[in-house]
């Protein structure tokens, strides 16, 4: 199997695109547009920083924050950057958003779960 590297221009099967740039062997950063939001405010380019796991650089597992700039939530992904059969890169995540509460009673319904599959968006150079 070929080796998934993390940087660069990913999107995901919601059409939400983000870029990440790697800051050292094993911690990144980079911008997130999600293409879907819960709430009106207008949806804004979101800064994410995470890291890859330093023991395997063919397909690595990772975890990284999206911190949204236009709405009081978080969202963490998890997941790994696998080759698949016909050589293409996939990144398998599952995430979970977690949602400013007014109050401590309604931290139970302040999480929300969910899985993206991400594809490497084309450069603009094609
Ligand atoms: O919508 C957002 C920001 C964008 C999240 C995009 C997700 S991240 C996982 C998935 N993958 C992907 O690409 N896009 C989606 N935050 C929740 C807003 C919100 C909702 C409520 N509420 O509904 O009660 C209350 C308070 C709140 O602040």
């Amino acid at each position: 199997t070929g080796k998934c590297v993390l940087a660069g221009n990913w999107t995901n099967d919601l059409g939400s695109n983000m870029t990440i740039i790697m800051n050292s062997k094993c911690n990144f950063s980079g911008s997130y547009s999600t293409a879907v939001s819960e709430t009106p405010e207008k949806i804004e380019k979101s800064p994410l920083r995470g890291s890859q796991n330093y023991r395997n650089l063919t397909q690595p597992v990772f975890g990284f924050t999206v911190n949204w700039t236009f709405t009081d939530s978080v969202t963490v992904f998890t997941g790994q950057c696998f080759v698949d059969e016909t050589g293409k890169e996939v990144l398998k995540t599952m995430w979970l958003l977690r949602s400013h509460a007014d109050s401590i009673k309604d931290d139970w319904t302040a999480t929300r779960v969910g899985t993206n599959v991400f594809t490497r968006q084309p450069s603009q150079k094609e």
